[in-house]
């Protein structure tokens, strides 16, 4: 597999009331061209951070280290939006209250695309269709708030892959949802990954989650990669004390 990105003692430190704070260091990582790679960690361990940092959508005070190239990018770096999609943990929050779900869609289709409105808005039925809402046309004509969390998430998820994306950034995408709807949107952003061979970044604090997705599973703790393998491994013979805890952790509430 080719290498989409590369971190290499990449670092981040945010400026706070005068003090800097380092939210990552030394990370070395790669993504790789069509995998599905899960990060995991808890609250404030530097997860999304990274996904902010591969779209270059930083904040410009924040202090970088170290270096993150994208090799068969060497003129431009993808651009979030267009080249990259995300899917946030608030679909609320990500959709605007006062545009129906159709024109949200199409607005990013016709950003993206170069087409005339009236093909935006058959792109964006069309994209409604993929992610399996029912009824595209309703829910074309719906507004945010009249459709459920789960449905919100769909949506969002069609917005973020109407640019075509070549890497899908799922940041904590299903954390506000219950299992089953979890695990409906799961095995959504996996099909559509794999159907349309976008490269996948899943943030998650949730093990078990990113294990039911990922090829593989990169380990962030206090902005530290601490350990990162494929799935299986990391899962059956993890190396790391934290990776260690997180699994037990995992267990226990599954007990
Ligand atoms: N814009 C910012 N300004 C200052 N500090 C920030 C900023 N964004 C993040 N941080 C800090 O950087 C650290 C890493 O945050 P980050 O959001 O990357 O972690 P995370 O693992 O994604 O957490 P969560 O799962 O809660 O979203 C945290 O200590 C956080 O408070």
């Amino acid at each position: 597999m080719t290498v989409l990105a590369q971190l290499q003692r990449f670092g981040v430190s945010y400026s706070r009331d005068r003090a800097v704070a380092p939210a990552l260091a030394d990370v070395d990582l790669d993504l790789k061209a069509g995998e599905k790679l899960a990060i995991i960690g808890e609250s404030g361990s530097g997860k999304s951070t990274i996904a902010l940092a591969l779209a270059g959508l930083l904040p410009s005070e924040a202090k970088l280290t170290g270096s993150l190239v994208w090799p068969g990018y060497p003129d431009r770096p993808p651009r979030a939006g267009r080249d990259i999609g995300f899917v946030f943990q608030d679909p609320g929050g990500s959709l605007n209250p006062v545009f129906t779900i159709g024109n949200t869609i199409a607005e990013v289709v016709q950003v993206n695309r170069s087409v005339d409105w009236h093909a935006a808005l058959q792109a964006a039925h069309e994209l409604i269709d993929r992610v399996r809402l029912p009824d595209p046309e309703l829910i074309a004509r719906s507004y945010p708030h009249q459709l459920s969390g789960g449905q919100r998430q769909r949506v969002a998820i069609a917005a973020a892959i109407a640019g075509r994306p070549l890497l899908l950034i799922a940041d904590e995408a299903t954390s506000a949802l219950d299992t089953i709807v979890q695990a409906e949107i799961v095995a959504l952003i996996r099909s559509l990954v794999e159907a349309d061979g976008m490269t996948l970044l899943f943030i998650s604090h949730d093990i078990a989650l990113a294990a039911s997705l990922a090829d593989r599973i990169a380990v962030l703790r206090s902005g530290r990669l601490v350990e990162c393998g494929d799935t299986r491994t990391i899962i059956q013979e993890p190396k790391d004390a934290y990776t260690k805890q997180l699994l037990r952790a995992h267990l226990a509430v599954e007990a």
